[in-house]
């Protein structure tokens, strides 16, 4: 291990843009299968982590669904979580604002309650377990209608305490934020904060849709937004938020190789950029892999990935002070480390 490497494992950071759904590793994924009595279509480990090569999202999503049909229990949502957060911990984690898609589930038969009791056990376990917080963002899957949003929204009432945001994924082209418009009115009016995927496909009409017609909080991706510099600055402008994730980046060809990531652009150019781990148990990498390759194709150097870590509690849905106190432990970790 380089020192950099250390240091980067040791940096406190949050983690902004994680699917629950996507942390599931094939091991778990075996175990689980047989658990519940569920047949998939692989005949090993080794044969799932071979099926994980992807030319865009939608080669992805398609596996990453069917991965999550050995999902059936609420001991398997506390499992999942916690397999995540023990793994997060070891890098450095302290906060995590984690997805889920309950639509998912609920289209297979699972309750909404089932997901969410699971989810809220393993997260609860992770604050005892390791001190790492975290909160719920319930993600409505763009390529579903907007009336399952609202039935979603609905399934939600009883827990909307314990949900920080709402969100939008899956396959972004063709599904505009315009989409959503109504339903994310109604989650804001309930007191929801708001989150978007845009930009990782999509144009920059649909990361300027998320943020007139949707209002969002915290922009998911964002990448295709530098190709428009007016956006770019109405961007940094405002403070926004960007969740980048750039081994989900290389692994779905968002870009070429890493070296032609665009994460120090995005700081250059003012953005509230984050690292972040997407969907790591199909992207090869957890948060600390994905500063590293940054760092790595792009040269950061300390400075830029305690201003990445800065900005993961900047951009996080914690209260002020929580943020001063999570700022003053980085601070802290950087002076120690250089002395
Ligand atoms: N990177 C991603 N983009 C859109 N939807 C997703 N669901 C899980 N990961 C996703
Ligand atoms: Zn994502």
């Amino acid at each position: 291990m380089t020192d950099l490497d250390r240091f980067i494992a040791g940096l406190p950071k949050a983690e902004l843009h994680l699917h629950i759904e996507g942390s599931l590793e094939p091991e778990l994924m075996f175990a689980l299968a047989e658990r519940n009595q569920v047949t998939i279509p692989f005949a090993s480990v080794d044969e799932v982590r071979a099926a994980y090569s992807f030319s865009r999202l939608q080669d992805f999503l398609d596996i990453y669904y069917q991965g999550a049909e050995v999902l059936r229990t609420e001991r398997d949502f506390h499992d999942l979580a916690t397999a995540y957060f023990d793994r997060a911990a070891a890098d450095g984690v302290v906060h995590a604002e984690i997805m889920f898609d309950p639509q998912t589930h609920t289209a297979r038969g699972i309750s909404f309650d089932t997901v969410i009791a699971g989810l809220l056990s393993g997260m609860a376990e992770a604050e005892a377990r390791h001190g790492l917080t975290a909160k719920l963002i319930l993600c409505f899957l763009r390529h579903l209608d907007e009336e399952d949003a609202f039935a979603t929204l609905k399934a939600a009432e009883p827990w909307l305490d314990r949900i920080a945001a709402v969100g939008l994924d899956s396959g972004e082209l063709g599904n505009p934020p315009e989409k959503f418009a109504r339903v994310f009115a109604a989650a804001r009016a309930q007191g929801l904060r708001l989150v978007a995927h845009a930009g990782e496909e999509g144009p920059p009409d649909y990361v300027r849709q998320a943020l007139d017609l949707l209002g969002i909080d915290r922009l998911d991706h964002g990448n295709r937004s530098l190709e428009d510099p007016v956006l770019t600055a109405r961007l940094a402008r405002m403070g926004m938020t960007l969740t980048v994730c750039p081994l989900s980046n290389l692994k779905l060809c968002v870009v070429e190789s890493m070296e032609a990531h665009p994460i120090d652009r995005m700081l250059r150019a003012g953005l509230r950029a984050t690292v972040n781990s997407d969907d790591p148990a199909y992207f090869g990498g957890y948060i600390a892999d994905n500063y590293r390759a940054a760092a790595a194709g792009r040269g950061l150097d300390r400075d830029d990935l305690v201003a990445l870590a800065r900005n993961s509690f900047l951009g996080s849905f914690l209260n002020d002070d929580e943020v001063a106190g999570h700022l003053a432990a980085l601070d802290a970790y950087v002076e120690g480390d250089a002395a």
